[in-house]
């Protein structure tokens, strides 16, 4: 790509970095012109898009030789590698390949099935053996493994069955004494259990919570187009709530999270049919992203045909399973990026969720054409406000993405200008519509809270809460909400749907304001206004930013040499971005002698105040030293490494007291901390940590209501 854009004629570069959205056909028409001619440019494309160059095919060679070391491992007892090595045979492995009987890929679910077994992933290994009998329902070897597995689950009535069914289809005698001896330990076992055990579903089920707001889209001086409650709303209301138009999981996921769902994978993840990118939790995730429906063999339904009546339902029950039955309704999210050519692996995400768009508009097209689509999409863009070396990009990216589409799966668009300065608009539009989706994670120093086992007396445990980015959707209502860095709603994801639940009360016809990302309490205001522009480009024109608030001025503030003074002494960064807000604070607003902001300013003049190092209440000059908040957070995890549980706790305390001055006492920010505080204190069997949890839930489900436990499970951990 860097080639390309070396390449391009500098009169050209400058043509398309001066363009505005007027001027869209002209470069577009250029740049396509100059590139038409180009040998480098068709290389390229050759390389992304021409069969011989993929490396995301299935390639059977490559399957045979991960299941031989998966085996390997197997054989060695090295059972984790071995399940990698399973998985990565699957990933490759070409799933038409072979009959019935012969079927690389259920011997690689077998085989990942008996290693699931053995690390008593019970559940797992129960879908792996359905899987594989999906595809060849006479293996004796995946029906034995199922019973077995269903025996340790104590689903004693599911064993037996699987184990008469292992020995039907059995051939060899040996093979059916071995069943045979099988069913007499299950039924000894079975008698000698006097409850059964319920199978225990490896599922996480969503809590049908339906908004009762209702919200208006209006125009709103300086943010364009906002979301604004007809109705008054109190804290903790689910606003909002909506699925994604699209959605791509990030690079850095793509091993750890199911792609069309965007959940954590469990240990028995299902590859795409067609090409060896995507993993999905379920086959009911892989259908939905568009991947290939599972092909049930035709011999699949005339060997249960002959089977006893009864064995015969209980047959076509577990092939039939839940698993593999859903609706295909988001058909076109993969389907055009499944050939195992390069292109929407290397792209950079923005650009192949454009291609998601584009994929969403040819399925959906009957008579109106592009313009009419985007126009329809009613999102905002920033093409104006991109700095030239990012039009010129986005202008690459929208040749390039065309190319590539109608090249790798005959996408059949027209690469004119009007169509590539429509692209060039979708990909300025994810710019600055996209949501990142993230899930909470709870990190602790022994990395034990994944495992949520038995609270551990660990010497050194202190548990952060982490946000882990996971990926990029377009909500299109979602879109329609504003950033404030003081918000009082907040954004999070359910799976790949989006919930926005307000924090705050809301009036009758207020504004809801999420933030975007920087928040006041996290980064001062000059950093906060310099992410907006630099990620989202534009100017932010929120209270936070425009009005003064003690946050801001005591974050990165130092004491006053003058020990009898509370005022704040602001160093030069933090100066410039304060002063004006100061001075209007001073015109405009009496201040209460007992705000806070009282504290640190000189109510009758701080302007003349208001120079680095200099107190903004007794004028004082002094030399910066770093502020206190951060250091007492750090003191804490510092402590609890040397395992001076006291002195941690303590400096907790203080950095939660800290944080109480300087967000509303119901912040997230201080159930994060509290997480902390929390996992020391159950760590020395400290009785206080019980109101440290009541404290976390109700804030918790202040932000995240029932679905709480939902999106953060280390809360249900550490209730217990
Ligand atoms: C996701 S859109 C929000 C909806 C948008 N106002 C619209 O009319 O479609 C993001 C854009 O809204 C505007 N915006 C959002 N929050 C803002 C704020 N705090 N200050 C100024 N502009 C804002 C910016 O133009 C930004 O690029």
């Amino acid at each position: 790509m860097e080639t390309l854009k070396a390449a391009i004629p500098e009169g050209l570069k400058r043509m398309i970095g001066d363009s505005t959205v007027d001027d869209l056909r002209a470069t577009s028409s250029s740049l396509h012109s100059f590139f038409h001619h180009f040998e480098p440019f068709h290389q390229l494309l050759t390389e992304l898009v021409d069969p011989k160059h993929a490396l995301c095919g299935k390639s059977k060679d490559a399957a045979l030789e991960s299941k031989q070391l998966g085996n390997q491992c197997f054989s060695k007892g090295n059972y984790a590698n071995a399940l990698d090595f399973y998985t990565q045979a699957l990933r490759k492995a070409p799933f038409e390949d072979g009959d019935m009987e012969n079927n690389l890929v259920a011997t690689l679910y077998i085989n990942r099935a008996t290693v699931l077994h053995k690390m008593s992933l019970l559940t797992e290994c129960l879908r792996d053996c359905t899987r594989a009998l999906q595809m060849c329902p006479s293996n004796a070897k995946a029906w034995y493994r199922r019973g077995k597995a269903n025996a340790s689950l104590g689903n004693y009535k599911d064993a037996m069955c699987d184990l008469n069914m292992a020995k039907t289809v059995e051939s060899s005698l040996s093979g059916k004494r071995q069943i045979e001896s099988e069913e007499k330990n299950i039924f000894d076992q079975c008698k000698s259990t006097s409850t059964v055990r319920q199978r225990k579903e490896n599922t996480l089920t969503t809590v049908g919570e339906v908004p009762q707001v209702m919200l208006q889209c209006v125009n709103i001086p300086e943010k364009g187009r906002g979301m604004v409650s007809s109705n008054a709303i109190s804290p903790g209301s689910l606003a909002h709530s909506e699925e994604p138009y699209a959605v791509i999981i990030l690079k850095q996921c793509r091993d750890s999270h199911c792609h069309y769902c965007l959940n954590d994978l469990p240990a028995d993840k299902v590859p795409c049919r067609s090409c060896s990118v995507p993993l999905y939790c379920s086959q009911q995730c892989q259908t939905q992203a568009g991947g290939q429906v599972l092909r049930i063999f035709p011999e699949v339904h005339s060997i249960i045909e002959k089977l006893p009546s009864d064995l015969g339902e209980y047959a076509d029950k577990v092939i039939q399973g839940h698993d593999s039955k859903c609706e295909t309704q988001n058909i076109t999210e993969h389907k055009h990026e499944c050939r195992g050519v390069n292109w929407s692996a290397v792209l950079p995400s923005e650009v192949v969720l454009t291609g998601r768009i584009l994929a969403r508009f040819l399925l959906e097209r009957t008579s109106e054409n592009i313009t009419y689509f985007v126009e329809k999409l009613e999102l905002s863009h920033c093409y104006e406000r991109m700095l030239p070396e990012s039009k010129l990009d986005t202008h690459i990216y929208s040749i390039v993405l065309l190319y590539c589409l109608n090249r790798s799966c005959g996408a059949a668009l027209s690469i004119d200008e009007v169509t590539i300065s429509q692209v060039v608009i979708i990909i300025s539009q994810m710019k600055v519509n996209c949501m990142t989706v993230v899930r909470l994670k709870s990190k602790d120093a022994c990395g034990l809270s994944d495992q949520f086992g038995d609270f551990p007396s660990c010497p050194y445990l202190t548990s952060n809460v982490e946000q882990v980015r996971v990926g990029k959707a377009i909500y299109k209502a979602g879109s329609l909400f504003n950033h404030s860095c003081q918000p009082n709603v907040h954004a999070y994801f359910i799976s790949r749907n989006l919930c926005i639940r307000t924090t705050k009360a809301i009036p009758a016809e207020g504004h809801l304001e999420l933030s975007y990302g920087p928040q006041v309490g996290f980064w001062d205001c000059k950093d906060r206004l310099n992410f907006l522009k630099e990620e989202y480009m534009f100017q932010c024109q929120c209270t936070g930013c425009s009005e003064v608030n003690l946050s801001d001025i005591v974050l990165n503030a130092f004491c006053c040499v003058n020990s009898n003074c509370f005022g704040a002494v602001l160093d030069s960064r933090v100066v410039s971005c304060e002063k004006q807000k100061i001075k209007n604070f001073m015109r405009h607003l009496k201040i209460d002698k007992n705000d806070d902001i009282h504290k640190v300013l000189n109510q009758n003049d701080a302007s003349h105040h208001i120079q680095p190092g200099y107190c903004l209440k007794c004028g004082s000059y002094r030399d910066l030293v770093p502020s206190r908040a951060a250091a007492e957070d750090n003191l804490a995890q510092a402590f609890c490494l040397l395992g001076d549980f006291q002195l941690s706790m303590d400096h907790c305390k203080a950095s939660i007291k800290i944080l109480e001055k300087l967000y509303h006492p119901d912040d997230i920010v201080i159930a994060y901390e509290l997480v902390k505080l929390c996992s020391i204190q159950l760590s020395v069997g400290d009785g206080s940590a019980m109101d440290s949890i009541n404290r976390i839930g109700d804030i918790f489900s202040c932000y995240y209501g029932l679905h709480a436990d939902l999106v953060f499970p280390y809360l249900q951990y550490l209730r217990r």
